[in-house]
């Protein structure tokens, strides 16, 4: 607490100990903040009848009621496969003690489910039978670790604000936290088992994200992982799903040692209802959050104090050095890309909106283009703003949640999202008002990368379940920091293709660690970053079900106009918007067209609600000799990047992969 005036209520209650508080010596009248009691009622407590406990724990034990099992026992259909309460949370201690044991020891650790702080309440011993509360022994293989299974964000909340400094309630009801030094993912740090299984199956080498490591390496960084969790009072545990569609559904155990990293899963993933958790069983993948405590910089392969290790065959994914809450939510899709293309299925760095009749479109974008404002659109259903899955049923959201960027979020740009900001919601890096608990927006003190992670549900057109049929537009974002590519421009399928592949943007300050200015990057697939196979993999996938469903490709720069970053403006989200609609609406397919230099790229000569002559962007240069060299040498940007692809087959078809390079620009 700091030594501020105290508030209005806390005069109150100090006056009320004083005569000057019944009002009767002709002193100032106190107010209340209670303007339907009347003062003469303010000295009587007479007017409820007294509660029914005589001491205050039993009043408090009065207050908590016991909540329905989180595993029902079933009712008279079920009743054959039906275990007893005890017998259900035997198995699930077992089940986690399993998931954190030591491999070099015999079993796992001891563990008791509840908080440690609250004794006595409901506790579960993994091998111990009778658990004495006293023992406080530091000794590894003696020691008990609480873990806290599936909580509510109610009691999330409590958990943070008790123990992790920079938790506080906002103003809006959000539980505003921070994620330390680390702020945004660190991509040089992530490194995946190479074994003889992703030997052949992973894309290795150069332009791959996947940065190899040896099967012992990932063991120590496990062990050093499991051993700072189980040295801890107390860890997280969630168990979710991640996919909507029912037959491709994932089960994913997340161990934290925070609730802010318990909160924000609970968020992002698919919550069980009680029924399924009941029937969870083993997970198919495992989290280790060990973010607070960092890698051994003299372990092979470590380059840092942070690692971020998947091994796909033990399904086990180690966090170390990194508490930003992104790297868990971004890994899984890093496991979904290498699980699905497996199953047929196309993974994809996209957000998913679906109109009142049934229409589809996919937003693909590198981090800060649009994916999660532009597919949370007010008058059509969101099905997801950031991973999806496209099987031969259609599309499926991977996750349960949304996690928006918001720095200078305002109410009147993007009122759904400012209002999804509520009870439940975390708020990470936000920089807030230390007595008002209001948050500004526009300060980047902490970082430039400030989100918001909420349930989907928390946007009121959300598609629930989230799923929807084949997409009809693919719309590709780039924010372009140059200033010259079109607002909009239609795709052929070999452009599609070419840009897809060659996933340009600026990177946007912050998301990833170390970027402090816009930059041109190329990101394969939109998302290079998290795609496990070489890219024409999954391209070839995306054409063959883009020809087959009939989907249009567009591409739209959500970035500069009149000039590059520093001279230039950021398009309006409202003309964006406006584009966005036209391509909807199904009137920007029958529009006039005509065709840029060098991109080659067809762009329409109007739209309603967005001023013509922005369409062009050679018209909003005042120095045109600037724009064109700017193309020129965005252009030779494109090229030099594709080079790595021209020896590729996109498919089986060899006459699409000669239209993919002849769709790139010509100058
Ligand atoms: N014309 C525009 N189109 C889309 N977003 C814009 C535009 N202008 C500014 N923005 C801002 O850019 C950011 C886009 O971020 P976001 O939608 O979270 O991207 P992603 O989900 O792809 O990472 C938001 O903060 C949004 O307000
Ligand atoms: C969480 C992220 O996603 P995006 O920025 O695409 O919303 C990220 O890239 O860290
Ligand atoms: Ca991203
Ligand atoms: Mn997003």
């Amino acid at each position: 607490m700091d030594s501020k005036a105290p508030d209005g209520n806390a005069e109150f209650s100090f006056a009320s100990n004083t005569p000057r508080s019944t009002g009767r010596k002709g002193l100032p009248k106190i107010q209340t903040q209670d303007h339907n009691k009347k003062a003469s009622d303010v000295c009587h407590d007479d007017s409820g009848t007294p509660v029914k406990a005589t001491t205050i724990d039993e009043l408090h034990s009065l207050q908590r009621k016991k909540s329905a099992p989180t595993t029902p026992i079933k009712g008279s259909q079920g009743a054959f496969n039906a275990i007893p309460e005890e017998e259900r949370q035997k198995q699930q201690v077992q089940s986690i003690s399993a998931s954190l044991a030591s491999l070099m020891r015999e079993t796992g650790p001891k563990l008791v489910k509840g908080d440690p702080s609250r004794k006595g309440e409901g506790q579960q011993i993994s091998h111990h039978h009778h658990y004495t509360p006293t023992i406080s022994i530091s000794d590894s293989a003696l020691k008990l670790t609480h873990y806290l299974y599936n909580l509510s964000p109610a009691e999330l909340y409590e958990q943070a604000i008790k123990t992790e400094k920079g938790s506080f309630i906002a103003s809006s009801g959000a539980l505003a936290t921070l994620s330390g030094a680390k702020t945004g993912r660190s991509p040089r740090d992530k490194r995946v088992v190479r074994d003889e299984t992703t030997e052949d199956d992973l894309w290795w080498g150069k332009g791959s994200p996947n940065i190899e490591m040896d099967e012992h390496t990932f063991m120590v960084n496990r062990e050093r992982a499991v051993d700072y969790l189980n040295s801890l009072d107390k860890v997280f545990v969630n168990d979710q799903f991640l996919n909507w569609d029912p037959e491709n559904r994932i089960k994913v155990r997340i161990v934290s040692a925070r609730a802010y990293h318990s909160l924000f899963m609970h968020n992002m993933c698919i919550r069980p209802t009680p029924e399924e958790l009941e029937d969870f069983g083993t997970p198919d993948f495992t989290i280790y959050n060990a973010g607070q405590f960092p890698c051994n910089r003299y372990t092979h392969h470590m380059t840092s104090s942070t690692s971020i290790d998947i091994n796909l065959a033990r399904k086990e994914m180690v966090i170390l050095g990194t508490q930003y809450a992104g790297e868990m939510k971004k890994g899984l899709f890093g496991l979904m890309h290498y699980l699905m293309p497996k199953r047929q299925i196309l993974s994809l760095h996209s957000g998913c909106n679906m109109g009142k009749d049934g229409d589809v479109a996919l937003f693909f974008g590198l981090s800060g283009t649009g994916k999660t404002t532009l597919s949370t659109d007010h008058n059509r259903y969101l099905i997801g703003d950031d991973e999806h899955c496209w099987s031969e049923n259609g599309v499926s959201n991977i996750e349960g949640g949304c996690y928006a960027k918001c720095i200078d979020l305002s109410r009147e740009k993007e009122p759904d999202i400012w209002n999804a900001i509520k009870f439940g919601t975390v708020l990470e890096n936000v920089v807030l008002d230390e007595h008002t608990r209001e948050v500004d927006y526009m300060d980047s003190s902490v970082t430039e990368n400030t989100r918001a992670a909420y349930p989907i549900d928390y946007i009121p057109n959300a598609k629930i379940p989230c799923v929807g049929p084949h997409p009809k537009n693919i719309i590709l974002l780039a924010c372009d920091a140059f200033g010259v590519l079109p607002p909009v421009s239609k795709l052929s399928l070999a452009q599609t293709m070419y840009h897809f592949i060659s996933g340009y943007t600026a990177l946007v300050a912050g998301t990833e660690d170390g970027i402090k200015e816009p930059q041109a990057t190329f990101s394969a697939c939109f998302g290079a970053a998290f795609i496990m196979m070489h890219p024409t993999r999954y391209a070839a996938m995306l054409s063959e079900k883009m020809q087959k469903h009939g989907a249009t490709g567009w591409l739209v720069n959500t970035g500069w106009s009149g000039g590059s970053y520093g001279s230039g403006k950021r398009i309006k989200l409202a003309y964006t918007r406006r584009i966005i609609d036209a391509i909807h609406s199904g009137s920007l397919l029958n529009a006039n067209y005509k065709k840029t230099e060098v991109f080659g790229l067809e762009i329409p000569t109007e739209i309603e609600g967005v001023p013509s002559e922005i369409l062009d962007p050679v018209n909003t240069w005042t120095d045109k000799n600037a724009y064109k060299d700017t193309q020129l040498k965005l252009a030779g940007l494109f090229q030099k990047n594709f080079g790595v692809f021209t020896n590729y087959k996109i498919g089986k078809n060899s006459t699409l992969a000669e239209e993919i390079l002849a769709a790139g620009p010509s100058y």
